[in-house]
């Protein structure tokens, strides 16, 4: 793996819109940063998968921002969400999906979690399916946090794993899940939404359930298998030895990690 360490006072090419470098950078500032640096990667005429959530926008707005200034033509965006199509129409991106685009130059998109070996976890906006879907056929994936994402293992935050589950008896499947993990002290929730109570629903129809857990779940690629052996699972949002390219943006600077 590669690590090349980047000042902050060093920013992305044409960046006029990025903080001076004397200002303490917010989270947001710090996820525009790792954004503007993706959509480095990005040539005239890709077709690319846009990303989901409020890392991945800024990279879109910015691609946005390329289009219209001419510095780049000819883009295809595939996106991961109903919202980041929404975002992209919006803003004039031509758009397409994947069974007109079945292979993408590239993606770009954030995480919730990022381990030493470029592993993810993501989702916690529900969008993992189609997320998966799109970055899983990707020459290159180019992932873009902000320090805190960083983690020791996956699910080490203490935060949600997300499982994306059919509607149709949902406490049964969340309890299997949760028995498949009862040695790392596994809870498993379904997503709601804190006002109302009703249950989150993904751009597929289903429900999330978030898992948590008290210990390292061990080997992912077992801990995967086992989940997506379920009936009742649709898909979870570990992102295993997907990424080929991951930007952290920190207080200190950029780090580009490539697989
Ligand atoms: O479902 C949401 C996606 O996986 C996001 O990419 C992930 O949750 C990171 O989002 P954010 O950049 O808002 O932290």
């Amino acid at each position: 793996m590669r690590t090349m360490a980047i000042s902050p006072q060093s920013p992305p090419s044409s960046s006029s819109a990025l903080p001076p470098p004397s200002v303490a950078l917010t989270q947001d500032e710090l996820k525009r940063i790792a954004a503007y640096k993706a959509v480095e990667y990005v040539r005239s005429g890709m077709v690319l998968g846009l990303g989901t959530g409020s890392t991945a926008r800024h990279a879109v707005d910015r691609i946005a921002e390329l289009l219209r200034r001419g510095e780049l033509s000819g883009i295809v965006g595939v996106p991961t969400s109903t919202q980041t199509h929404q975002q992209a129409l919006a803003l004039g991106i031509p758009l397409s999906d994947l069974d007109a685009h079945p292979s993408l130059d590239l993606a770009i998109d954030g995480a919730d979690e990022v381990d030493s070996h470029l592993n993810l976890v993501k989702g916690r906006g529900g969008s993992l399916l189609r997320e998966k879907m799109v970055e899983g056929v990707c020459k290159k994936f180019v992932v873009i946090v902000d320090e805190s994402k960083l983690v020791p293992y996956l699910g080490g935050s203490g935060l949600a794993m997300p499982v994306e589950v059919v509607p149709f008896c949902w406490k049964f499947t969340a309890g299997r899940l949760r028995q498949l993990f009862e040695d790392a002290g596994c809870t498993a929730k379904l997503r709601t939404f804190p006002e109302t109570e009703k249950p989150f629903v993904t751009d597929n129809g289903n429900y999330i359930v978030d898992l948590y857990f008290k210990k390292d779940i061990g080997d992912l690629k077992v801990a995967s298998d086992a989940i997506l052996r379920l009936a009742g699972v649709v898909e979870h949002g570990m992102f295993l030895d997907m990424a080929t390219t991951v930007i952290v943006a920190g207080k200190l600077g950029v780090e580009v990690l490539d697989k």
